[in-house]
């Protein structure tokens, strides 16, 4: 397969945090989300992709080459934004797309002029005068108009209505219709990554918990309700969020085949409810405090 990004064991130490070995690949012709709480280390990991700090351990790839810090070829491949826009406020949006483009041999002064008429941005508004989902707009136009292979974002479309957000991701799903783009994006808003993302990558704490297909993790991952004379401690073990009443037990299994499989050998006459799950419900129950936890339904 090919991969524009890959993501070995990377490694980043700060005083109080750590990235722990942190790892994924994203194929060509694919968007993945990246997801996680606040300070799970999303900025961290994609800020180490970009080559803006420097890393303690692990291995980059980018388009199939390996990257380092001192590298500043790759980063023409990758249409960058990120969580704030820095831009130079007294300045038009037209002398802003004059100066950037300078920095890129690719960039397409037809391709840049058509995203502004699309995003309906005036090249005479001063950047002071831009609203919040302009700025990201004008961000998000900047990275496409070097024609980049690789889309990388952090938190695109937080803080923008709902009118904005699907703008832009309809945006993602534009560009990965060429199918040697990819997008990688961090979000807080599990909807959007529902919504476009093909692979789903969770950080929480500086470890990656889970970065799998989307459509395989929510074949896998299951809610399943049964009687409660089934309920043991091995078959509460293969289950999060656990519940259970006089009458039945409920929880989520990540693996319904594995699930079915041991019920059927331990309890061959029980019935299995089994109820599809929504990726907010995954990550909620990845984020589980307890899973062993019983609560009353
Ligand atoms: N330059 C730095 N020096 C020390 N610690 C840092 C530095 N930058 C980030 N951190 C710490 O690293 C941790 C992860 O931060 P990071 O910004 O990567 O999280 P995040 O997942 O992007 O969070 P958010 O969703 O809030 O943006 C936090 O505890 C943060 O305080």
């Amino acid at each position: 397969m090919n991969y524009l990004l890959e993501v070995n064991n990377l490694c980043k130490n700060y005083r109080e945090f750590r990235l722990k070995n942190v790892s994924f690949k994203l194929p060509a012709g694919y968007i993945m989300g990246f997801i996680g709480p606040n300070g799970a280390g999303k900025s961290t990991t994609i800020k180490s992709i970009m080559g803006y700090i420097n890393i303690d351990g692990g291995e980059i790839k980018v388009l199939g080459e390996t990257v380092s810090r001192s590298d500043a070829d790759y980063k023409q491949k990758i249409g960058y934004v990120g969580e704030e826009q820095y831009f130079i406020e007294n300045m038009t949006v037209g002398w802003t797309l004059n100066f950037v483009s300078k920095f890129y041999t690719t960039w397409d002064d037809k391709l840049s002029m058509h995203l502004l008429k699309k995003y309906n941005i005036s090249p005479s508004k001063k950047i002071r005068e831009l609203s919040k989902g302009m700025r990201v707009k004008l961000s998000l136009m900047i990275a496409l108009a070097h024609r980049p292979q690789l889309l990388i974002l952090d938190e695109p479309t937080s803080g923008l209505d709902p009118l904005v957000r699907k703008e832009i991701l309809d945006e993602f799903m534009e560009f990965v219709q060429d199918e040697n783009h990819g997008v990688f994006f961090s979000s807080h808003i599990t909807e959007d990554i529902s919504r476009i993302a093909d692979y789903v990558t969770y950080i929480n704490n500086g470890e990656i918990i889970l970065s799998d297909e989307k459509d395989r993790l929510l074949s896998r991952w299951k809610k399943v309700k049964v009687d409660i004379k089934y309920a043991d401690e091995e078959v509460k073990e293969n289950l999060r969020m656990y519940a259970q009443n006089a009458f039945y037990y409920t929880g989520i299994t990540w693996d319904v085949e594995r699930f079915k499989t041991i019920m059927k050998k331990k309890y061959p006459g029980a019935k299995i409810e089994i109820d599809n799950i929504s990726l907010d419900d995954v990550l909620m129950s990845l984020v589980e405090v307890d899973k062993h936890a019983s609560v009353s339904i």
